[in-house]
C-alpha cells in the first residue's frame, strides 16, 4: 500500500479517486455529454477564472480579477455557443441538459432563445461545479480532523458495499441505510458555508433586533454567522454529524437559501457528496499535512494551503 501525497484542493481531491476531475467531468456528462479531453481542461480553467471574479473589486481593464474574469465568460459562451449551433445543424439529441434547455416549451409553446440556453449552461456550471467540488474537500477535511466520525462513516459504507458483494456501486436505494452518511453530509454542508450569504431585498418594513430594514432595502443573509450561532447550534466550531438526530429548527439552516429561490441543485449536490464519500471512506484513509493551517474565507473558504493530504488505498 503506498502513500499517495498530494494537495486536495479541490481539483486533486477529485483527482485522487479515478483520476480525472470528478465533479467537473459529472457535470460536464450530465449537461453537455462531454467527455474529458484537453478542452474540457480548458474549460475547467476558464471556469476557474471566471469563479475568481465573481466577488472580485468590478475593475474591468487588462490584469484584474474581473476583466479576465469577464474574458474567460466570453470564451465559455463561445464554446457553449459553438456547441449548440453544431447541433441544431444535424438536429442532434442527446440525453443532457443542454438538449433538455433546447427543446423545452413553455405552456404557449415559445423555446427558450439560444442566448437563454447559453446562460443557463453557464449559470449552472457556476451553480453547480465548486459549490460541490468544495463541499467535497471540506468533507474530507473534517473527518481528517475528526477520526470517530470517520470510522462510523467507513463501518456504515462497508456495511452497504459489503451487502452488494462488495460492489462499489450505490443506488437510490441503498440511501436509506446510509443515515449516518447523510448526517455526515448535512453536518459538512453547515460548517463549510461555501455559498457564505443570500441575498434577499425586504417587500416590506421589518423589525429584526431591535432595527428596522425599510422596504426596498437590500439584504445579505450572513450563512456563516448562522451556522455558527450557538444559540442554535450547541458548540457550533465541532464537527459533530449526530447533531443532525434532530432537524435544525426552522430558519436556521440557510446553506442552501430557503423559499422559492431555494437552490435548485441542493438534492443533486448532497447526493454528489454521499457517492464520493461512499468511495473516499470505502477505500481509503486520509490525513491532513497541515491540520492548523489558517483559512481563508473570501471569495470561498478553504484552507490556505488547499487542504493538502497524504491518501493511502485501504485495499488492492
Ligand atoms: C454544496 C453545494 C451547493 C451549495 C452550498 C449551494 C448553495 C446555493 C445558494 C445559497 C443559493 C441561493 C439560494 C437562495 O437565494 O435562496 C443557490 C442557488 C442556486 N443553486 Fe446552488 N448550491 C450548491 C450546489 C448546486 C448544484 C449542484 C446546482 C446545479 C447543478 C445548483 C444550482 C443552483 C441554482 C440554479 C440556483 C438558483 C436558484 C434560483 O435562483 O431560483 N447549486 N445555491
Amino acid at each position: 500500500m503506498g502513500t499517495i501525497v498530494a494537495s486536495t484542493e479541490i481539483k486533486k481531491v477529485r483527482d485522487l479517486f479515478i483520476g480525472e476531475h470528478v465533479t467537473f467531468a459529472n457535470i460536464f456528462r450530465m449537461f453537455i455529454s462531454m467527455e474529458p479531453s484537453p478542452l474540457t481542461e480548458q474549460i475547467d480553467q476558464w471556469f476557474g477564472s471566471l469563479m475568481a471574479g465573481l466577488r472580485a473589486f468590478p475593475l474591468d481593464f487588462p490584469g484584474t480579477t474581473f476583466h479576465r474574469a469577464r474574458k474567460c465568460r466570453q470564451k465559455l459562451n463561445a464554446v457553449f455557443r459553438h456547441e449548440l449551433e453544431a447541433r441544431k445543424k444535424v438536429d442532434k439529441k442527446c440525453d443532457d441538459l443542454m438538449s433538455g434547455l433546447m427543446c423545452t416549451e413553455d405552456e404557449q409553446g415559445k423555446r427558450l432563445s439560444d442566448e437563454e440556453v447559453v446562460d443557463n449552461m453557464v449559470n449552472l456550471v457556476v451553480a453547480g461545479y465548486e459549490s460541490t467540488a468544495s463541499a467535497i474537500m471540506w468533507a474530507t477535511y473534517h473527518l481528517a480532523k475528526s477520526p470517530a466520525a470517520l470510522a462510523k462513516l467507513r463501518e456504515e459504507n462497508m456495511a452497504v458495499s459489503e451487502s452488494k458483494g462488495g460492489s462499489l456501486m450505490i443506488t437510490h436505494d441503498d440511501l436509506p441505510r446510509m443515515k449516518y452518511t447523510a448526517k455526515v453530509v448535512e453536518e459538512t454542508i453547515r460548517m463549510a458555508n461555501v455559498a457564505p450569504m443570500v441575498h434577499r431585498v425586504a417587500n416590506r418594513d421589518v423589525e429584526y433586533g431591535g432595527y428596522t430594514i425599510p422596504a426596498g432595502w437590500p439584504v445579505l443573509v450572513w450563512v456563516r454567522s448562522l451556522h455558527t450561532d450557538p444559540v442554535y447550534y450547541q458548540d457550533p466550531l465541532t464537527f459533530n454529524p449526530d447533531r443532525w438526530d434532530k432537524p435544525a429548527k426552522p430558519g436556521t439552516y440557510q446553506a442552501f437559501g430557503g423559499g422559492y429561490r431555494i437552490c435548485a441543485g441542493n438534492m443533486l449536490a448532497k447526493l454528489q457528496i454521499t457517492i464520493m464519500l461512499h468511495h473516499l471512506s470505502t477505500g481509503y484513509e486520509w490525513e491532513l499535512l497541515n491540520p492548523d493551517a489558517k483559512i481563508n474565507y473570501l471569495p470561498h473558504p478553504r484552507p490556505m494551503d488547499g487542504a493538502s493530504m497524504t491518501f493511502r488505498k485501504l485495499r488492492a
